[in-house]
């Protein structure tokens, strides 16, 4: 029986190569992939995934218009799937995480979904909660602190370094923009 899983992390986690990783440890294997990214996330460029080591691939473009079980049943129709993964899944809407959940239910693909699990404000996206909620497994992927504890939180910081406390939750933006941070040293610097 095939299983949504759901890898969560702060930034700079090594989400995306974790995602690389396993699509490609699937392909070795002679087995076919499916990715999607959010087309949101232009930083490398649209409908890529890139990882800050250095491995990239092309990936489907997601919008919050974009139906992903009609994608992959699309897909199906061409080729056989072991897997769907999906980057930047917190930009999921809870809809599509119900849509991946029938890929996986009733089309029986493996979903491996990866995204952070709370935004700059340490609250909870939409596709994550989501995710947290339905997924049949849940995986901390960790980022190191300045201090050596575990990173669980996104500090956004502006131009001039400076903390980032209100403001859109949406900013697309990488190391440049956001530090990932021990739940201390978070608060330190935003409260
Ligand atoms: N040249 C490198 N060699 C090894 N690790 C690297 C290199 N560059 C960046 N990293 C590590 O890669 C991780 C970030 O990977 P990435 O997949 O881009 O993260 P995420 O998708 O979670 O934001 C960080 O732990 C960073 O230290
Ligand atoms: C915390 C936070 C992040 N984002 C954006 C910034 C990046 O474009 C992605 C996450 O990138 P990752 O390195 O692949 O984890 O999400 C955002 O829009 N709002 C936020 O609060
Ligand atoms: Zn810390």
């Amino acid at each position: 029986m095939a299983k949504i899983y759901f890898y969560y992390a702060s930034m700079n986690a090594g989400k995306s190569t974790t995602l690389l990783q396993a699509d490609f440890n699937y392909r070795e294997r002679g087995m076919q992939t499916m990715l999607f990214t959010a087309a949101i996330d232009d930083r490398f460029h649209r409908g890529h995934i890139a990882s800050r080591i250095g491995l990239e691939a092309s990936a489907h473009a997601f919008d919050p218009t974009t139906d992903l079980r009609a994608a992959v049943a699309h897909e199906l129709a061409n080729r056989p799937l072991h897997c769907v993964l999906v980057d930047e899944a917190q930009f999921l809407t809870r809809t599509q995480v119900l849509q991946l959940a029938s890929v996986c239910d009733q089309l029986d693909i493996p979903v491996l979904a990866y995204g952070l699990r709370t935004d700059f404000r340490g609250e909870l996206f939409e596709g994550s909660a989501a995710l947290l909620g339905l997924a049949d497994s849940l995986v901390e992927l960790k980022a190191i602190c300045e201090c050596g504890r575990k990173a669980t939180m996104n500090l956004r910081v502006d131009a001039a370094g400076q903390s980032v406390t209100q403001g859109a939750q949406t900013e697309i933006g990488g190391n440049d923009r956001y530090v990932a941070l021990c739940r201390r040293h978070f608060m330190e610097r935003t409260q």
